[in-house]
């Protein structure tokens, strides 16, 4: 089986003092080419952290990443981002969309940036699988969620990455549009040897995958490979057995607490985790 992209002693640590958090600790991790592989866990495992150093978006404190034979930590600065925008698709639970733009310049916006031509015979079969055809002259604001999450995977494919990643993909969405999601990023994989790696904490998202591994406190606790909704359910219930497995489960800080008991807290860190998150995007969307 060929490697997409390896990490070895991946490990991430943030702040300082008695502020540490060590989002990830020593994560050896494949990605298989021509796989569809989910990464899934509680909220604060370390599953955005872990997709982020893959995706060559953030460094890491210890460790190396290869995407392909690229160590990616030996790479100047335009030389990585010529890599993200060249070999990296990226989906974002917020979509990010440029508002201003249609559907259609949205989709090709990476290889406007690139300079680089749109091949048409692939723009329009993407399109086509995804059912825009006839929304392409529209803008994000005349599009339903689901609408623009398939604007968002066509971008994603676009430049035909060595990798698509998803960050919770579906998290924004009704049950009907993410089934739509899954099923282009399932097609992807099988009709168009697309790598894919996702990050959920939805086990039915998570059941479209090939391949699933689970995080726990920032380490690979368990992985399954073509597991059903239930067994991946019954997996977490083994794993996790202090969350809520119908939704992302309850906040439960490393020392216990949990989300209820810190409201201002929480609220705090809502708004700079979707600062945080737009500020990933126009890094991996717009460099
Ligand atoms: N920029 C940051 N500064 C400080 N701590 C951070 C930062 N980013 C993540 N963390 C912490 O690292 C740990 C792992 O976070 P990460 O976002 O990777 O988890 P996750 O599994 O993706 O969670 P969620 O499902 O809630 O998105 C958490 O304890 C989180 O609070």
């Amino acid at each position: 089986m060929t490697i997409a992209a390896r990490a070895e002693g991946l490990t991430k640590i943030y702040g300082s003092g008695s502020a540490v958090v060590t989002a990830l600790d020593d994560v050896d991790f494949e990605v298989h080419e021509g796989e569809f592989t989910a990464i899934m866990g509680p909220s604060g495992s370390g599953k955005s952290t872990l997709m982020h150093l893959l995706a060559a978006l953030d460094t890491p404190t210890a460790g190396e990443v290869w995407i392909g034979d690229t160590a990616v930590g030996t790479l100047a600065d335009t030389p990585l981002t010529e890599m993200r925008r060249d070999r990296i698709g990226f989906i974002f639970q917020a979509f990010n969309l440029v508002p201003t733009l249609t559907a259609r310049e949205n989709i090709t916006l990476p290889l406007s940036i690139a300079g680089r031509r749109v091949d048409r015979e692939w723009f329009s079969r993407i399109v086509d699988v995804l059912g825009l055809a006839d929304r392409l002259s529209h803008k994000p604001s005349q599009l339903s969620g689901g609408q623009q999450q398939r604007v968002a995977c066509a971008r994603a494919l676009m430049n035909r990455p060595h990798i698509v990643f998803g960050d919770e993909p579906t998290g924004n969405l009704d049950s009907t549009s993410a089934a739509e999601v899954l099923t282009f990023l399932r097609r992807s994989v099988d009709e168009f040897g697309q790598t894919v790696v996702m990050v959920t904490h939805d086990a039915h998202a998570a059941s479209y995958a090939d391949r699933t591994v689970f995080l726990s406190d920032g380490r690979i606790v368990h992985e399954m490979r073509g597991a059903t909704q239930d067994q991946l359910l019954g997996a977490m219930a083994q794993l996790y057995p202090r969350h809520d497995l119908d939704g992302a489960g309850p906040v439960v800080y490393r020392d216990g607490g949990t989300a209820p008991n810190r409201a201002p807290v929480v609220g705090d860190e809502i708004a700079e985790e979707s600062t945080a998150e737009r500020s990933i995007a126009r890094r991996a969307l717009l460099d």
